[in-house]
């Protein structure tokens, strides 16, 4: 049975029309939804910590900022959108004092529900409306007139309108207008920890990664290395985005596209497709949320680590060179 998909024409927004939503943080994703929901006319205040260098992003947005207490005591929904490592604790201190009976706590992504970080009371409703791509990029979408899908759960529903307002909601950020599904907190957690890692972020760039060293080592210029293998990726992708393989592979050569049938599954193996299958054991069985929470609670040790590594790549700075000779890439800061 397909899932069933909801557009704008299927979503109503009356729900939350006279509703304030407090976003709890302004970062990757805060700061697209506050401003995506206020352009799409609903009421929004942005909660923020004593000191945050986010304020005056914020303000400079046009968006009111409180501190997340007032927020969270002033709105009827809260949306809490800090880091995922930090939640339990701001959860804990600054919003269940204030979240009182027929208000809704909402997530953009399920994992400290899903793994019982934060267990909220009886008398709210609890959702989740998860865009499935970047921040910054749910923000471009929406003001370029389009939108990126999403998914919405509920996990508790005490008011008997938590799944309408978890609907308006996605509708107000404009996901609506590319399709969102039902979902739950399990399976939104668990299918999005798997696709970053194993797709997405880590096996995208360890593929780049690969790519790029193997030619350098072999005495390639490296910068014909970063345009085969990481510049042309989006250009690749960006047919696949728009017209699936078969149209992606109706625009390559026929001698790309036979190398595409006879390598691919030399360097995405059967191996590799077990080692995945392991990867989403370590998910559902807890194993990678205790190795994230064990490294941000000791203060990030291996993440820094890995940044420090790729800082000075040549990937990385190769790249900027060239990058910066093309005026169409944009330059622009990202505003958070
Ligand atoms: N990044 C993405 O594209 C996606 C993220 N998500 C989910 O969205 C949620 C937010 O992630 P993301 O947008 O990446 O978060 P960010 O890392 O971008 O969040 C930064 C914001 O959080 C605030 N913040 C950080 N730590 C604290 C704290 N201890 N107390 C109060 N405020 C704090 C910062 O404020 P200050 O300026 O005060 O430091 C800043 O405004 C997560 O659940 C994530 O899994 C879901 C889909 C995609
Ligand atoms: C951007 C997104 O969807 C991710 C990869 O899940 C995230 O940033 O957590
Ligand atoms: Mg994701
Ligand atoms: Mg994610």
């Amino acid at each position: 049975m397909p899932a069933k998909m909801f557009y704008d024409r299927d979503v109503s927004l009356s729900p939350i029309e006279d509703k304030l939503i407090a976003i709890i943080g302004y970062g990757s994703q805060a700061h697209a939804h506050a401003q995506n929901l206020r352009d799409t006319g609903l009421n929004v205040v942005v909660g923020l910590r004593e000191g945050s260098a986010s304020r005056v992003k914020a303000e400079q947005a046009g968006l009111r900022v409180a501190s997340i207490e007032d927020a969270t005591r002033e709105a009827d929904i809260v949306m809490l959108l800090i880091p995922d490592e930090n939640q339990p604790a701001t959860y804990e201190q600054s919003i269940a004092p204030h979240l009182t009976e027929g208000k809704a706590l909402a997530f953009g992504h399920g994992f400290n529900v899903h793994f019982g970080r934060i267990k909220p009371p009886t008398g709210v409703d609890v959702f989740l409306v998860a865009p499935k791509g970047p921040g910054h990029m749910l923000r471009r979408v929406y003001a370029d007139g389009a939108g990126m899908p999403g998914i919405f759960a509920v996990a508790q529903d005490a008011t008997g309108q938590a799944r309408d307002i978890a609907l308006a909601y996605a509708r107000g950020i404009g996901c609506t207008r590319a399709g969102v599904l039902e979902t739950t907190f399990k399976e939104e957690t668990e299918t999005d920890l798997f696709g970053e890692q194993s797709v997405l972020c880590g096996g995208v760039t360890n593929l780049i990664q690969a790519g790029f060293e193997t030619l350098v080592e072999a005495g390639y210029q490296p910068e014909i290395a970063y345009f085969e293998t990481l510049h042309e990726v989006k250009l690749i992708v960006d047919l696949i985005y728009e017209k699936g393989f078969e149209g992606m592979r109706h625009s390559i050569s026929n001698t790309a596209e036979f190398g595409d049938y006879v390598t691919g599954p030399r360097i995405v193996t059967e191996q590799t497709k077990a080692e995945m299958k392991n990867v989403l054991t370590d998910i559902q069985e807890g194993r990678f949320a205790q190795r994230f929470i064990d490294d941000a609670e000791s203060g990030f040790p291996f993440m820094n680590e890995q940044r420090g590594k790729m800082r000075g790549h040549q990937l990385e700075t190769v790249g900027k060179e060239l990058r910066d000779m093309m005026p169409f890439i944009s330059k622009k800061e990202l505003e958070v």
